[in-house]
């Protein structure tokens, strides 16, 4: 499939999905919304693909939502655009795959908030990550006032909206915004060994893991832990256990395939 506003290519089981408006720093319009939620539709449903990397081209990561639409929108189309890209968010943080957010550049607004969607986020050492939408008069609508806080607590994430501050790749690791900072000749090579490392590990069980914790970060203790129990019910009737326990007890690599 062809799109206009990203770039997409496999690599045997790793999927690369590039934000492509450079000369924008990525800024995410309507279209490459959609054709992000469209790209990252097609690698879910796609047998060989088993771990998903999102990273923007050139000097961004993605500069957030493109403020040039917003002199035009109106209260009503206002709630829409905010509303899609929040479902589009979603959907990329429900999706039973890993997501890795590449985080080459500027993460700012609508594009931390894309970044906070995904799984792991690592990041060159020139990155900036910030929610600035304050500066605008307005406040982060991509998730972002719920996720940030999930992820670096109240106090830090109330600081970066009510400031708008911009925050280097180093201090953001010392928040857990980030999982590791490399210096950007090495960012997709890091990348690309830790998704290798995900993808050879067993699809039924990462999608388990990642249904659990998202489910039960919301939930009480109880029933997080009682999901827990159950997905062990059904992690023991799968082939990949069985394949992962057999390759443990004749001192063999596993070959896991998703069933
Ligand atoms: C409707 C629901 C929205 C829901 C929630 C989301 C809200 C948001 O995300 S609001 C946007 C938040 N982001 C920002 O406020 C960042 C804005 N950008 C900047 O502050 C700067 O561009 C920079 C610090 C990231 C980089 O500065 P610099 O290196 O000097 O690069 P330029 O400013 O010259 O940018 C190059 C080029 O890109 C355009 N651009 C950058 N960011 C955006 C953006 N968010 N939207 C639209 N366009 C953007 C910038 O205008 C330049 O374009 P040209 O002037 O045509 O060269």
């Amino acid at each position: 499939m062809e799109f206009e506003t990203i770039e997409v290519k496999k690599e045997g089981t790793l999927a690369w999905l590039i934000l492509n408006r450079p000369d924008k720093l990525n800024a995410l319009n309507l279209k490459l919304l959609e054709e992000l939620y469209q790209a990252v539709k097609n690698f879910d449903s796609d047998n060989d693909v088993r771990v998903i990397i999102i990273t923007g081209k050139g000097k961004a990561f993605c500069a957030g939502a493109d403020i040039t639409q917003f002199t035009e929108l109106t209260p009503v189309n206002a709630w829409k655009f905010a509303k899609r890209g929040r479902e589009v968010m979603d959907f990329i943080e429900s999706i039973g795959k890993p997501t890795i957010a590449m985080i080459n550049g500027y993460a700012l607004g609508g594009g931390l908030e894309l970044a906070l969607a995904c799984d792991i986020r690592v990041a060159s050492e020139e990155a900036q990550l910030g929610l600035p939408e304050i500066n605008l008069g307005i406040y982060p609508g991509y998730g972002g006032t719920q996720r940030l806080t999930r992820i670096v607590g109240k106090g830090k994430a109330l600081e970066m909206m009510m400031t708008g501050d911009r925050i280097p790749a180093r201090d953001a690791e010392r928040y857990g915004l980030v999982n590791s900072v490399y210096p950007s000749a090495d960012l997709e090579k890091e990348t690309r060994k830790l998704a290798e490392k995900i993808s050879e590990k067993s699809p039924v069980a990462l999608s388990l893991i990642k249904e659990i914790v998202n489910r039960g970060i919301d939930s009480s203790l109880l029933t997080g832990l009682s999901m827990e129990s159950l997905g062990w019910g059904t992690i023991f009737s799968t082939e990949d256990k069985k394949e992962g326990v057999d390759a443990f007890l004749k001192k063999r690599k596993p070959n896991f395939k998703g069933i």
